[in-house]
C-alpha cells in the first residue's frame, strides 16, 4: 500500500517547492480546495501530481470510503471498546435516522438538545434565578472543546460569563472562583464517566466554596453516568446525558457544549452545529481529490511519511483561536498517538505527529526562529479569516493577514546567501563582517505550509473548522490502520497516581516505585515537615 509513496521519498526531499510553481502556472488553483466558503491551499507543499495520485491511491487502498460509511452508519468501529462512533449524530440536524443496535438515536439526541436549549434559555432570561457566571468543571474533552469554542465565539456572547476549571491544581479553582459570587454562579460538572479524579475533586471543592449541599441547586451535570451524578447530589432533571458512542474529545456538539450554548444562545449554537454538519456532508460526498478532510489528512501523511517531518504546527492568525492548538493536541494526539494497529499488531511506521502551536502573530516572536532556520523542518498549518469582527480596527486585521501571508511566503521562498549579501552590501557592509553575517541571514526556504482561509470566524465557520479536523484525524487513523477512538495510553499514569496519593500523604510508598520517585517523595515530605 505504501510502496509507491516510500519510493518517492528521496526525490520529494530534494524537490524545491518553488520549482513546482515554476513548472505549473496553475499550481495555486489545482493544489487548493474551495468548499462552502472555506479555501484550503496546500500548494506550498512538495506534493506534485504524481505524489497526489499516490496519496489518493493510498486512501482508496485503505478503504477510507468504506470506513467512513461504517462510522456514519453506526457500526462499532471503536473495536477495543465495542462502541459506535457517532459524534456526527449530535449535529445531524436534518439527518436520516441513525441506528445503534437497531434503534434510531436521533429522537433522543434531539430531545436532549431541546432540554439543553430550554435550560439555557431559563438561565439566560433569569427564570432559573439570577446567574451572572457559569463555571464548567471538566478536563480533556470535557473542557478543551467548550473552552476553545467559548473563547472563539466571544463576539457572539450575550449570556452569562463562562469560566473553566480543569486542573487538579487548586490554583485553577482558586483563581477562577476569585471574585465570583456563589449566589449567582452556576456550576456545570462535565464528565462523561463522572469518575475522573481531577473533575470530581474540583466539583467537591467547588460545592464547598458555593456553600455546601444547599448550593446543589446551582449545579448541573453532563455525563453518561446518571446514577453517579445522583450520588454526587445532582438529580436526573439537572443531568444532561449522552451515549457512549460519543468520545470525550468529540463531545462538544452535545451536552458537553452546554457552556457554549449558555454563552452564545441556542440559536448561535445551532449555527455552530450546522457548520459542522455541512462539513460532514462535504466529507461524505466530495471526491477524494476535492475533499478537504481527506486532502488535509493526505498532506499530513505526505509531510510525515514521505518527507519525514515528525511534528506539525497549527498557527491560527486569530487570537480568539488561541486554544485551538491545545484542543487539536488532544484531538489528534489522543486519537492517533498509537503504536499498534486495530488487530494489536505493531505498526511499521510512526503514526500521528506531534501537534503544537500558538496563535499568530505571537508565535512569530517566540518559536518561528526555529521554524525558519532550525534544522528540523516543521510543516505549518496557517489559518486566517478574510475579515475580523472589529471594523473599527481594520488596520489591525490588515496587519494580521499580511503577517500570516508573509510567513508562509518566507517559508517557501527563503533567502539565499547571495541575496543576503546583496542586502548587506546595500547597507554599506563589507569584508569579514559581511561574510559572517550573511551566513546568519540565510533562510533555506522550501519549508511546507498549508493555509486555511475562512471568511470570518462565525459559529458556522468554527463548526466547519472543527469538523474538518475531526475527519482529518479519522482519515489519518484509517490509513494507519489504528483505532482513533480509544485512549488506553492515559490509563497507566492514572493508575499510578491513584497509588501514589497515599505516598504523598506520607503513608508508605507502593511496591515497585523507582528509586528516583522514592527520592523525590522523600524530599517533598522533608520540605513539608
Ligand atoms: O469526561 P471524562 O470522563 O471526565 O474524561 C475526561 C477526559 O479524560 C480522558 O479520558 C483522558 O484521560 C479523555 O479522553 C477525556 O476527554
Amino acid at each position: 500500500m505504501w510502496a509507491e509513496l516510500d519510493a518517492m521519498a528521496e526525490s520529494a526531499k530534494k524537490r524545491r517547492i518553488s520549482d513546482l510553481f515554476k513548472a505549473d502556472a496553475f499550481r495555486a488553483d489545482s493544489f487548493c480546495i474551495e468548499a462552502d466558503g472555506l479555501l484550503f491551499d496546500y500548494s506550498k507543499t512538495s506534493i506534485d501530481d504524481i505524489g497526489r495520485a499516490a496519496l489518493l491511491a493510498l486512501a482508496e487502498a485503505a478503504d477510507v470510503a468504506g470506513k467512513r460509511s461504517a462510522m456514519f452508519g453506526g457500526q462499532a468501529i471503536n473495536e477495543t471498546e465495542g462502541r459506535s462512533v457517532l459524534h456526527t449524530a449530535l449535529r445531524a440536524l436534518d439527518g436520516q435516522p441513525v441506528l445503534v443496535d437497531g434503534q434510531d438515536i436521533l429522537p433522543d439526541v434531539n430531545a436532549t438538545r431541546e432540554r439543553m436549549a430550554a435550560f439555557a434559555r431559563s438561565v439566560r432570561d433569569g427564570s432559573f434565578g439570577h446567574i451572572t457566571d457559569v463555571v464548567n468543571i471538566g478536563i480533556g474533552g470535557s473542557d478543551l472543546g467548550p473552552l476553545m469554542a467559548v473563547m472563539a465565539l466571544a463576539p457572539y456572547h450575550d449570556g452569562p460569563k463562562c469560566h473553566f476549571i480543569s486542573n487538579v491544581d487548586g490554583a485553577d479553582l482558586t483563581d477562577t472562583l476569585a471574585g465570583l459570587d456563589p449566589a449567582s454562579t452556576l456550576f456545570i460538572v462535565a464528565s462523561k464517566t463522572f469518575t475522573t479524579q481531577e473533575t470530581m475533586l474540583n466539583a467537591r471543592s467547588a460545592l464547598k466554596w458555593a456553600g455546601g449541599e444547599s448550593a446543589l441547586e446551582r449545579f448541573v451535570a453532563i455525563s453518561s453516568a446518571v446514577e453517579k451524578c445522583a450520588e454526587f447530589g445532582i438529580p436526573a432533571e439537572r443531568v444532561f446525558g449522552f451515549g457512549d458512542w460519543v468520545g470525550g474529545r468529540y463531545s462538544m456538539w452535545g451536552p458537553i457544549g452546554l457552556s457554549i450554548m449558555l454563552a452564545v444562545g441556542p440559536g448561535a449554537f445551532e449555527k455552530f452545529l450546522r457548520g459542522a454538519q455541512a462539513m460532514d456532508n462535504h466529507f461524505k460526498t466530495a471526491e477524494f481529490s476535492e475533499n478537504m478532510p481527506v486532502m488535509l489528512a493526505l498532506v499530513g501523511i505526505w509531510n510525515q511519511q514521505v518527507c519525514g517531518h515528525g511534528t506539525r504546527a497549527v498557527l491560527p492568525y486569530e487570537q480568539r483561536l488561541a486554544r485551538l492548538p491545545a484542543y487539536l493536541q488532544q484531538l489528534e494526539m489522543e486519537s492517533n498517538g498509537k503504536s499498534v494497529a486495530l488487530d494489536g499488531s505493531a505498526l511499521d511506521r510512526v503514526a500521528g505527529p506531534v501537534v503544537w502551536g500558538e496563535p499568530g502573530t505571537n508565535g512569530q516572536h517566540a518559536f518561528y526562529q526555529l521554524i525558519h532556520q532550525g534544522q528540523q523542518v516543521v510543516p505549518c498549518e496557517f489559518m486566517v479569516g478574510a475579515e475580523g469582527h472589529e471594523p473599527e480596527l481594520m488596520e489591525h486585521h490588515r496587519a494580521l493577514v499580511a503577517n500570516c501571508l508573509a510567513q508562509s511566503e518566507a517559508l517557501l521562498r527563503g533567502r539565499s546567501e547571495e541575496e543576503a549579501r546583496a542586502q548587506l552590501e546595500a547597507k554599506g557592509m563589507s569584508g569579514r563582517q559581511l561574510d559572517q553575517l550573511a551566513k546568519h541571514r540565510v533562510f533555506s526556504g522550501n519549508r511546507p505550509s498549508t493555509t486555511l482561509l475562512y471568511p470570518r470566524l462565525t459559529p458556522y465557520v468554527l463548526g466547519q473548522i472543527v469538523s474538518l479536523y475531526e475527519h482529518r484525524v479519522f482519515v489519518e487513523g484509517v490509513i494507519y490502520g489504528i483505532n482513533s477512538f480509544d485512549q488506553w495510553g492515559v490509563e497507566l499514569g492514572k493508575e499510578l497516581a491513584g497509588g501514589l496519593v497515599p505516598a504523598v500523604e506520607g503513608k508508605g510508598v507502593p511496591d515497585g516505585t523507582s528509586g528516583s520517585t522514592f527520592r523525590l517523595l522523600e524530599r517533598i515530605l522533608h520540605i513539608r515537615d
